[in-house]
């Protein structure tokens, strides 16, 4: 250990996903697992063992109050945990404008594949009429649809919006509920929950006479790692908010 070391704490971690990080975060050798935190553990354990980074893989509900209290404490934190809504990322940006110095990365994927598969999809978007999201996740997964397909769906909204596409083509008249999906910013999004499937997407456009598929598989839990440990590396000389880890990858 030296003084260059990067203090890292993991929340969530002996959950799926951050059980794996605090064991990359270990094998990292320009870091220092400092603390390895789960649900019952008190958070203050963060500044007593000098965190410099808390990587949180929790829980939509448990999310907040931990960026609460290390936006608070000057503590920069790498976020995969989901359930991101505008109201949340107000109140963070609040509590970042108290703590300006401070980085929070919210990732809605760490995995390179399903990254390009988000910008991809935003640049595929303004040349399809049509566009349609299907996830497949593990049937332990707290929140559907996953937060990477509605990050997707927003993406893909965009891309149609800059290139003045309106409303998808769909003459559908009588559905069952649901059958069409959740609608994200005018995108439906299947969310699929299989034994046997970690995470997956797909995403689906239809033009003239063609369609195009862009397919993500992450295929076991080591793919968000590299990701991780990036967003732990630069979110300590990135204050405010970043959104995405495209915006840590020199994607040329
Ligand atoms: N952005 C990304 O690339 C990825 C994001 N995720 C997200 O990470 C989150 C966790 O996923 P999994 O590991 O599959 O869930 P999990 O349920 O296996 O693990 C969550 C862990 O967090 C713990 N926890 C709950 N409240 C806590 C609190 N207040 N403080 C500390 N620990 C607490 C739980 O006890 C559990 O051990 C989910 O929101 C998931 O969608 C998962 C994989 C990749
Ligand atoms: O819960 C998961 O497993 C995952 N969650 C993230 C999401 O909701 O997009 C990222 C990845 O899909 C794995």
């Amino acid at each position: 250990m030296t003084d260059t070391q990067l203090r890292v704490a993991v929340l969530g971690a002996k959950g799926r996903i951050g059980s794996e990080a605090a064991k990359a975060v270990e094998a990292a050798e320009d870091m220092d697992l400092v603390a390895a935190l789960d649900r019952d553990d008190d958070i203050a354990e963060l500044t007593k063992a000098g965190a410099q980074v808390a990587v949180d893989l929790t829980h939509p509900d448990a999310v907040m109050g931990n960026l609460e209290f290390c936006v608070g404490n000057g503590i920069h934190a790498v976020v995969g945990t989901t359930g991101w809504t505008d109201e949340r990322f107000a109140q963070l940006r609040g509590w970042l404008d108290k703590s300006p110095q401070t980085g929070v990365l919210v990732a809605p994927n760490f995995s390179i594949g399903a990254v390009l598969t988000m910008l991809w999809s935003k640049q595929a978007a303004r040349y399809f009429e049509s566009a349609e999201v299907i996830e497949r996740h593990h049937p332990n997964k707290a929140d559907a649809p996953s937060g990477t397909a509605t990050r997707t769906a927003q993406l893909i909204a965009e891309g149609r919006n800059a290139a003045g596409l309106g409303a998808q083509p769909d003459a559908t008249s009588t559905a069952l509920d649901g059958a069409r999906g959740a609608v994200v910013d005018g995108v439906p999004v299947h969310a699929v929950r299989l034994r046997g499937a970690l995470a997956h997407q797909e995403v689906f456009f239809g033009g003239t006479g063609e369609t195009l598929t862009i397919r993500h598989d992450s295929l076991h839990h080591s793919s968000f790692m590299q990701g991780i440990l990036l967003g732990a590396r630069r979110v300590v000389s990135t204050p405010g908010l970043t959104y995405g880890l495209e915006h840590f990858l020199d994607l040329g």
